[in-house]
């Protein structure tokens, strides 16, 4: 869990000073080894003014470039400045002498130094962007059987959603989404909340007071038709009117949405009226805020959107026909959409949020990612808890490459992704997706320290291990001597390294999560 309590945060009105000590690994490199950190609240405005200490990270820094997924971009040993704002000041590629770099930035004479620890296997890496993630549905992560999308919706997940409306349960809920998802290197996720408006204030409230970026959406689903009596706005006014007040309150806690930003979240066109699609289309211009939704993921569902919507040719037509369809609208799944929908959506530079595990999970469909990217449309990746059964975008990017496969199947070799184009999608994707791209994603003078520290752990070897005989008696008899799920051996290069631990890492392997220059995440 957290290094404090969120409870304790939300309630007192006090000024809190945290003081906690980062091991630096390297002894002979005496700084100041206290980060101090000063987190400033009141009650009555649910205020957080967070201010870090400057701090140099030392050690092995990996990325992908900007605007390219083939290939990871690999630092050995090098220094990341980052300010008390928690900004990129300086990026430093060949930082073997630690003192010349302190000399080089005297802003930094004092600042706290963590750094990576020599032959460890320890890597900084951009943080997670979950660009679709329904925080409520987070109890029944794994809780799904053989159901598919529509059945699945009124088994599982209304009833899950609709006992949200206790405050209590959301507390609980929506606390442990948030830890989890942190622990795993998530420091931005786009959440879909649920239609109450107090729990869904909650939810932006524990993103702001556990430090993870968040989008955070009140689902709107107004059709009588379509939605249970027991969980539904009672009218597209409702819908609107809710809404509002979620903006507003995310308002007053994060003016500049600096951290935490509202999101117009209709929950997908069936469950939606006319009226509810229209207004929040408005909505959408009138406050240029980001939107979010479901498209096109199961062959019933867009069924159903034929049946509900006659008069528009496709899917994508409907979002477009109500003002939806915009830079700024992340849809969610788009597995079967047709080549003219491909082309609308790429002609108004809306994203998509690819979920390849609950496409697996529930059955959906394999998206063609590939294709989606020839296209030119933007694409980022999402857990889509608890379609998907994971809280993990590892998990997400290990999906991608393996759902890439399936597809490459029936549609060649060419749909195949690589690790690192599936660490792009990850990271810098994701932060196009989200709109932050000069913010987030990767490491560059100006952008945030969204960051995670990684660390695989070799096994510790002396040679002998592999000397006939004594193998049978090592292998068998003493077990794995890494810590965690990944077992480094020495001749791994740094691809090598990135390779095991998407395909056979967790959250062992996330040590730190800083976001916005604050630690959110320790592990160690
Ligand atoms: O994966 C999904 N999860 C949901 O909660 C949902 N609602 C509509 N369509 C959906 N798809
Ligand atoms: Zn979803």
């Amino acid at each position: 869990m957290f290094g404090f309590g969120i409870r304790n945060l939300i309630s007192s009105s006090k000024t809190v000073i945290f003081r906690r000590s980062i091991a630096c690994p390297r002894p002979s490199y005496n700084h100041n080894h206290h980060q101090q950190r000063t987190i400033t609240m009141t009650a009555s405005s649910r205020k957080y003014k967070v201010v870090n200490v400057p701090t140099i990270y030392f050690g092995t820094f990996i990325h992908s470039p900007r605007n390219e997924a083939s290939k990871l971009d690999v630092c050995e040993e090098g220094a990341i400045g980052v300010n008390s704002d928690g900004v990129i000041e300086f990026v430093e590629r060949d930082a073997k002498d630690i003192d010349s770099i302190v000399g080089k930035h005297p802003g930094f004479k004092n600042a706290e130094v963590v750094q990576t620890k020599p032959g460890r296997a320890q890597f900084f890496f951009p943080g997670f962007i979950d660009t679709h993630i329904h925080a409520p549905q987070y109890p029944n992560a794994g809780v799904f059987g053989s159901s598919t999308l529509l059945d699945w919706l009124n088994k599982y997940t209304f009833p899950r959603e609709s006992s949200l409306s206790s405050l209590s349960v959301a507390r609980t809920i929506y606390s442990r989404c948030v830890a989890r998802t942190l622990s795993h290197g998530t420091t931005t996720a786009a959440y879909y909340a649920t239609i109450h408006v107090p729990a869904t204030n909650l939810l932006a409230d524990i993103c702001s007071a556990a430090g993870q970026r968040a989008f955070v959406g009140r689902v709107c689903m107004d059709h009588k038709d379509i939605n249970p009596d027991y969980y539904r706005d009672e009218s597209a006014d409702e819908s609107i009117e809710n809404t509002c007040l979620c903006i507003d309150h995310i308002k007053k806690i994060d003016p500049n949405y600096e951290l935490v930003s509202p999101i117009i979240t209709p929950r997908f066109a069936p469950s939606c009226t006319t009226e509810a699609l229209e207004k929040l289309g408005k909505l959408a211009k009138e406050t240029g805020l980001p939107c979010q939704t479901h498209i096109s993921e199961n062959r019933n569902e867009i069924q159903l959107v034929k049946k509900l919507f006659p008069e528009y040719d496709s899917y994508a037509e409907v979002y477009d026909a109500f003002g939806l369809l915009t830079p700024k609208m992340i849809l969610g799944h788009a597995i079967y959409l047709s080549k003219k929908e491909m082309e609308l959506i790429k002609s108004r530079d809306a994203k998509v949020s690819h979920c390849p595990v609950s496409n697996s999970a529930l059955t959906s469909g394999g998206a063609k990612v590939r294709w989606l990217m020839n296209g030119g449309v933007t694409v980022g990746l999402g857990t889509d808890v608890s379609g998907g059964y994971s809280p993990s975008i590892l998990e997400a990017v290990r999906a991608t490459t393996l759902v890439s496969r399936h597809v490459a199947l029936s549609d060649g070799d060419e749909c195949k992704l690589s690790v690192e184009e599936s660490l792009y999608l990850a990271t810098r994707g994701g932060a196009k997706v989200v709109g932050l791209e000069n913010k987030i994603g990767g490491f560059e003078v100006g952008m945030e320290w969204d960051a995670q520290l990684i660390g695989l752990e070799p096994v510790e070897t002396t040679g002998d291990e592999f000397a006939e005989e004594e193998v049978v008696d090592k292998v068998v008899f003493e077990g794995p001597k890494s810590a965690g799920p990944v077992d480094v051996f020495g001749w791994e290069t740094w691809d090598d390294k990135v390779a095991k631990w998407v395909y056979n890492g967790d959250d062992r392997n996330t040590l730190g999560v800083w976001v916005k220059g604050r630690k959110v995440w320790s592990r160690i």
